[in-house]
Parts: structure tokens; C-alpha cells; sequence
């Protein structure tokens, strides 16, 4: 029934004000402000309609995608859109663009590898559009060995010019966003060579395109790698090819601020750590985090509506039957990620602080916190985008046969969200990088060296090694200190456990080889801590609003309780815990998937997607799901005609074949 909320009921249960839920989960009442003004403008927005894209073709979808951009960027201008507010515009469009790239790394790396001098030339050109750009680093042969790039930019002295070449199949760039089609420029990431010395990756400036004709510029092979994963999905994205060959640029396009070739030909490294050329992936990574707490929200706002509409078994005498969320298996496997997806939240908000913090450090050119912000943001790109991509997969299979279907909105979700696992880093070699810095800290505890920030806890390793759990009842697992303890000590212990196995191989670098599947589950538990600790801490905040935050307490206490069940063998193994109190756990948190059963719609309607955003029949607000899914199958291409192209040419001579057969 159009017009009705068939999810009223539910609505009616929420112990909780939703409204000032809707302002935590924003962030401020500004962010929810915001956010909720330009979602509803791109939903009320024809050009933004995506309904029919997983039925486009290849091209007509790229072409809606640069539509769509260019429509994007239109409406910014003519609105006055500032930066925050164009974000969020892009964001809601949900297609991906060239545009990403060119505002999420191309500028970015500009902005972070840019001398003043080069921040002026280049940033107005690119922040009116005048140029787009796309962040070429990965090749054919190199993504995760970023040391490995084959690309050479070599320096002439009589020039004045860097030669940029691609001297191997295997160099050639390989999947740069935006690189294919559109960008007229790139940041180029390739080895420095003076006077047939190598020193090592920089990043450069290169145009690619004519910015009259787009056509590539002499010596320039560009193009597209071809289709990915998915119908629509990253289909949009026109990822690229490119090889150079001896393409000339002029030496001031070197990014300098970490280090410079004079006119002479001399390298120059300055006071900046030379790590700062990855710095736009840290930027980056961090985005990511925050990003997979909306994939996953918007995964489990489908699968929690659709739950409540959803029933199956359970009518006596011609009652209703069971609403598939009152099982508790469907909660045992929702509710969770209901938590995870607030827990990612809190976690993104922490570390969007801590990179604001390391890039004001920076500037006063203290590096001292650099290799924190990169192992935190390397690991929770990691974890999060990982348990965002399974959970959308489990939020598919939470609706059933239904969730299949491509009007769910979740397979387009899936296919869209996946490579996040790959992209900005495979999540295993930012794990490994985790698990070094680990290491590192454990090895300096002995020099004396205190560890600060989200290793300090390894400080307190005697304590920690002692601690055993002193948990009698299922209600004490819901005590913060409680649960930070638990989780100190498993990392500690799995973390210290590698470092003495490591200590028994005369060549480390063998070591960690050996050990590398233990060390990422060292750096796993580190990590689990970090989200674990980052809830916990935000819960000591005030929080107003009616219920709210007993709320958010029920739902901290499911994350950390279900990742203790979870890894249950590795509290176990470590001694952290015994078997009574691991069952204990497993009580307290069915006890806490009760509590949240009335206040799921609730807690899902926090998160203001819009019917356009979630792009689902299935988590449709009003939840008027059968009548819309029956709508819409009509709409489908095969319908539009009663007998489908190729009937007449290759059943019915079967058909015929068959009845004269039959007739003989
Ligand atoms: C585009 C954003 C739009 C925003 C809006 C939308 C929101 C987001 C949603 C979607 C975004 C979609 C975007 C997709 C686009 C994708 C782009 C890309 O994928 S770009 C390519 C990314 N590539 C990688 O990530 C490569 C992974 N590899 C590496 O990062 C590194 O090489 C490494 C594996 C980490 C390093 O390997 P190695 O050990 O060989 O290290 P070295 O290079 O020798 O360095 C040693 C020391 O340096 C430290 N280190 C390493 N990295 C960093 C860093 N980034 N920052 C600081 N320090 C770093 C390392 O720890 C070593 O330290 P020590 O041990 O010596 O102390
Ligand atoms: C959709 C998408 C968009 C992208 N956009 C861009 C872009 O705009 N610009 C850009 O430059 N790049 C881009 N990339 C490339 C991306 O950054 C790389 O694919 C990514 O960094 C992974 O590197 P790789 O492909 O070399 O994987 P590989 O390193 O080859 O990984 C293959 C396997 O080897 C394992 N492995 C690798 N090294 C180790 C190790 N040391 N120890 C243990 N296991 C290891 C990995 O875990 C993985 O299982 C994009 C990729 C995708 C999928």
C-alpha cells in the first residue's frame, strides 16, 4: 500500500530519541545537517536517477557516469557548494568517477608532495577543473612493491628535463582510476635516475591528453584495462593503461617537497622523512575506514528492514507468521554488524583526528607520530574493509533468495564495495605492516623505549602477561575495564609470542617470513583493541539525547563480546580467559541481542539514507517491499516484449522439430 509504513510498528518500539541518534552517527549536528540537505537534493535530482544502471552496457554506462559528473560539478557551482558540501554531493551521486580520483589523490598528492611554488601553479588549474588528474602509481608488474616500479623519470642535464619511460611491458601503469579516458594529467609515480644513478620512487607531473583535442600527447599509449567485477559496479571507473615513451617534462615537475633535483643535477633530500611520498595513501586509507562503516550501514539498513517484513513459519491458527528478525539466529548474524557499522563509525571519526593531528606535526616539522598514523591507518583500512565486504555478502544471504536480486541493491553494493579490500593496499601487506611496527615496539621496550599512542599498552607487558579475567558473572562482561583488559592481553600476548619466535631466527627478515600468517593475527588482535578502545572512549563523551547512549552501550558491548566469541581459541590459547568465562560471554551476548531487537529499525533509520542512496526495494523506509518488487520485475528489458528476441530463431525450430517427431 503506497503511502503507508508498514514498518510503523516497529518504529513505535524504539526505546530511544532517533533524531539525536541521527547527530551522533553524523558526527555533529552540522555533519547531519549537511549530510541530510544534499542527500535529498541528489534524490529529488532526475539526472541522479540510478535505477536502470546495472542494465546499461559498457559504454552507456560511462557515459551516464561522465552525465552524471558533469551534472555533479554544474550543480556545485550554480549552488555555491563548498568543499565539505561538494564531498557529500559526489558522495550521494554513488557512481564511481573520474572525479574521485581526481579530488581524492590527484589534488591530494599535490597538496601533500607540492612545493608552494608547484601548490600555486597546479592547484587552481585542478580545483577549477581546467585539468583533471589521476594518481598512476600501480603498474602491470608492481602494486603492493611500490620500491619494485619499473617506470624510470631520468634527468637530462642539457634540458633541463626529466624523460619519462616505460621500459618493460611489466611498467606499464595498470589501473589508475580515471586514467584511462579522462585525465588530461597524472601523478606519475616512477624511479629518479641521475647520472645513471637510482634513486628510488618519486612522484612527477605529467600531462597525458591535449587540453584541445584530448587526444595523448606524442609518446603517450593510454587506455582502458576492460571490464571488472560486477555488471555496473567499478564498471563506471574508467581504469587505465599508460606507457611513456621518452615522453619530456620540465624538471619543476618533480614533486619537491620531500626532496629536490637542482638545475644542476643534484639530489637534495631535505628534513621531510622520505615516506611522505606514500602520504597520500595514509590520507587515503583513513577516508577508507570512514567509508566502510557506510558501506556496511547501508548493507545492514537493507537487511534489517527487510527482516522485519520478511516472515516464514511460525503461524498458529491463522496468526502471522515469525518476522525472520525475531530468530535469533538471523540476529546472532545481524546484529553484529548493526554494532560493527557504529563501532567503524567511532573508529573513522578517531583516526580522521589522528591524521589531522599528524599533518599539523608535520608542518611544524615534528615527524615523530608518522609511523603511528601509517600503521593505524594501514591496519584499519585493513580490518574494516574486510568485515565490510563479508558483512555485505552476509547481509545478501540475511534476505534470502530476494537478496539476490539485483533491485536489493546489495549484489550492485557487493560488486561496487569488494575491491576496497585491494585497492590503497592488499588488506594482508598492511597487516605485515602492522605486524612490523609491532615488532619494532615490542623490541625497543627493552632500550627503554616507552611505547605511546595505540602501542602503550605493551608497555605494561609484566602486568599484562600476568592478567588472567576475573569475570564470575555473565553482567561483568559488560563492564568497560573489564573488556579493554581481555583484549590488552590477547594482543599483548600474541604480539609477544611472535617476537620471542622471531628471536629463535638468526635472519629476522626469514623470520618474518615463516611467521607471517601468526603476525597477522597478532596484528588483526591489535587492531580489534584499537576499535574496541575507540568505542569504549567515545561512550565516556557526553552524549545527549533520550536513550542514546545506553544504546550505543548495548551495541559496544555486542562488537567487543561477538570478536571474544569469534576468536574465542585465541583468549583461550593465551590464557586470558577460561572456558566458563568464554560461555559467560556467549550469555551476556544473548542477553544483549534481545535488548536490541526492538530498537533495530530504529538504529538503522539513525544512519538518514535516503530511499535513492540505499537504491533498495528490500530496505525501502516504508518498507512496502512485495508491491515494489512486483513493480519492478516488470520494468526489467526481457519484459518489454511477451516473446523475447531469439525465440523465433533458435527455440521454436526445436519446438517444431519435436511435434513433427512426435507426429511421424
Ligand atoms: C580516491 C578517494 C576518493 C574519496 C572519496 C570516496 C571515499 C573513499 C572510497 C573509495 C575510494 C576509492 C579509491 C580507489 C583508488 C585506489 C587507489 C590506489 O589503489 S593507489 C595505489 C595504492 N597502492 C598501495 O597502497 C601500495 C601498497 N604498498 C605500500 O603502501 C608500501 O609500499 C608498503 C607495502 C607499505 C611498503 O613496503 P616496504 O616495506 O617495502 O616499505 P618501504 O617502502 O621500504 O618503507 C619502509 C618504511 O616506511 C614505512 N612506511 C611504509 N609506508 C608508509 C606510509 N604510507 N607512511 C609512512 N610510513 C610508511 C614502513 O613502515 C617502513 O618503516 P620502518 O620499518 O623503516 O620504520
Ligand atoms: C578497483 C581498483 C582501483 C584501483 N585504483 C588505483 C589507482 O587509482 N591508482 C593506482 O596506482 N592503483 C590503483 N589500484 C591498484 C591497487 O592499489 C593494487 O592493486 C593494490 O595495491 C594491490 O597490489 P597488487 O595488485 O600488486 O597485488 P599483489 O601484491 O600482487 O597481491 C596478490 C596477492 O599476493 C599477496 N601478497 C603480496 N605481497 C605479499 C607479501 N609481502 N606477503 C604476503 N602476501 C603478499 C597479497 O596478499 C595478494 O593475496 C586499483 C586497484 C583496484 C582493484
Amino acid at each position: 500500500m503506497e503511502g503507508v509504513d508498514h514498518l510503523a510498528d516497529e518504529r513505535n518500539k524504539a526505546q530511544f530519541d532517533v533524531s539525536d541518534m541521527k547527530i551522533v552517527w553524523a558526527g555533529s549536528r552540522h555533519a547531519y545537517e549537511l549530510s541530510d540537505r544534499i542527500s535529498r537534493l541528489v534524490a529529488s535530482d532526475p539526472v541522479f536517477k540510478k535505477d536502470n544502471v546495472s542494465t546499461l552496457g559498457r559504454k552507456e554506462l560511462f557515459k551516464n557516469t561522465l552525465k552524471k559528473a558533469a551534472h555533479a560539478w554544474k550543480r556545485i557551482n550554480e549552488l555555491g557548494l563548498n568543499e565539505e558540501e561538494a564531498l557529500k554531493l559526489r558522495t550521494f551521486m554513488d557512481q564511481p568517477s573520474f572525479t574521485d580520483l581526481h579530488w581524492g589523490m590527484f589534488v591530494p598528492a599535490i597538496k601533500g608532495q607540492g612545493t608552494d611554488e608547484q601548490q600555486q601553479q597546479w592547484l587552481p588549474l585542478a580545483n577549477k577543473m581546467q585539468i583533471i588528474g589521476c594518481y598512476a602509481q600501480t603498474e602491470l608488474g608492481h602494486g603492493s612493491n611500490v620500491q619494485g616500479l619499473e617506470t624510470t623519470a631520468t634527468f637530462d642535464h642539457k634540458t633541463d628535463e626529466f624523460v619519462l619511460n616505460s621500459p618493460t611491458l611489466t611498467s606499464s601503469k595498470w589501473w589508475p582510476g580515471g586514467l584511462g579516458k579522462i585525465s588530461t594529467h597524472a601523478v606519475v609515480y616512477a624511479r629518479l635516475i641521475i647520472d645513471d644513478k637510482d634513486y628510488g620512487v618519486h612522484g612527477f607531473i605529467a600531462q597525458l591528453r591535449s587540453l584541445n583535442d584530448h587526444l595523448p600527447l606524442p609518446g603517450i599509449t593510454i587506455g582502458d584495462i576492460g571490464m571488472k567485477f560486477g555488471s555496473a559496479a567499478y564498471n563506471s571507473m574508467d581504469n587505465g593503461v599508460l606507457r611513456f615513451d621518452h615522453v619530456r617534462i620540465p624538471r619543476n615537475q618533480m614533486l619537491m617537497r620531500v626532496s629536490q633535483v637542482t638545475r644542476e643535477g643534484k639530489y637534495v633530500h631535505s628534513s621531510v622523512p622520505r615516506q611522505l611520498v606514500y602520504g597520500t595513501m595514509v590520507y587515503v586509507r583513513q577516508i577508507i575506514v570512514f567509508d566502510a562503516s557506510v558501506a556496511l550501514s547501508r548493507a545492514v539498513c537493507i537487511a534489517t528492514r527487510y527482516s522485519a517484513v520478511r516472515r516464514q513459519f511460525g503461524s498458529q491458527n491463522g496468526s502471522h507468521e515469525t518476522q525472520v528478525i525475531d530468530y535469533k539466529t538471523q540476529q546472532a548474524r545481524l546484529f553484529p554488524l548493526l554494532a560493527s557499522a557504529y563501532a567503524f563509525r567511532f573508529a573513522g571519526e578517531w583516526l580522521k583526528w589522528l591524521y589531522t593531528d599528524v599533518t599539523e606535526r608535520l608542518q611544524a616539522k615534528d615527524f615523530s607520530t608518522l609511523p603511528e598514523a601509517h600503521a593505524c591507518t594501514a591496519g584499519l583500512k585493513s580490518l574494516t574493509t574486510s568485515v565490510a565486504a563479508d558483512g555485505i555478502e552476509e547481509c545478501r544471504k540475511l534476505c534470502g533468495g530476494h537478496g539476490y536480486l539485483s533491485s536489493s541493491g546489495l549484489p550492485e553494493l557487493f560488486a561496487v564495495y569488494i575491491p576496497a579490500c585491494t585497492y590503497e593496499g592488499d588488506n594482508v601487506v598492511l597487516l605485515l605492516q602492522v605486524a612490523r611496527y609491532l615488532m619494532k615496539a615490542i623490541s625497543q621496550l627493552n632500550s627503554g623505549n616507552k611505547p605511546v599512542g595505540t602501542t602503550a599498552y605493551l608497555g605494561r607487558k609484566e602486568q599484562l602477561m600476568q592478567y588472567r579475567s576475573d569475570v564470575v558473572r555473565a553482567e561483568d562482561w559488560l563492564k568497560p575495564s573489564v573488556v579493554v583488559e581481555a583484549f590488552e592481553a590477547r594482543a599483548a600476548r600474541m604480539s609477544l609470542a611472535c617476537a620471542q619466535n622471531l628471536s629463535k631466527f638468526s635472519n629476522p627478515e626469514d623470520g618474518f617470513q615463516e611467521l607471517a600468517a601468526d603476525l597477522i593475527e597478532a596484528a588483526t588482535a591489535h587492531c580489534q583493541l584499537i576499535v574496541v578502545s575507540k568505542f569504549i572512549e567515545k561512550l565516556q563523551q557526553d552524549i545527549p539525547g533520550n536513550g542514546v547512549k545506553q544504546q550505543l552501550q548495548v551495541l559496544c558491548s555486542i562488537y567487543a563480546l561477538f570478536l571474544l566469541h569469534k576468536h574465542i581459541g585465541d583468549f583461550l590459547t593465551t590464557g586470558c580467559i577460561t572456558p566458563k568465562q568464554g560461555s559467560l560471554a556467549n550469555e551476556q551476548l544473548r542477553s544483549l541481542y534481545s535488548q536490541v531487537r526492538p530498537n533495530a529499525i530504529a538504529l538503522v533509520d539513525a544512519f538518514n539514507h535516503t530511499d535513492h542512496y540505499l537504491g533498495s526495494i528490500l530496505g525501502r523506509y516504508d518498507g512496502n517491499v512485495y508491491p515494489k518488487l512486483y513493480e519492478e520485475a516488470w520494468k526489467d528489458p526481457l519484459n518489454d516484449t511477451v516473446i523475447p528476441d531469439g525465440f523465433h530463431e533458435y527455440v521454436e525450430p526445436l519446438l517444431k522439430q519435436q511435434l513433427r517427431n512426435a507426429r511421424l
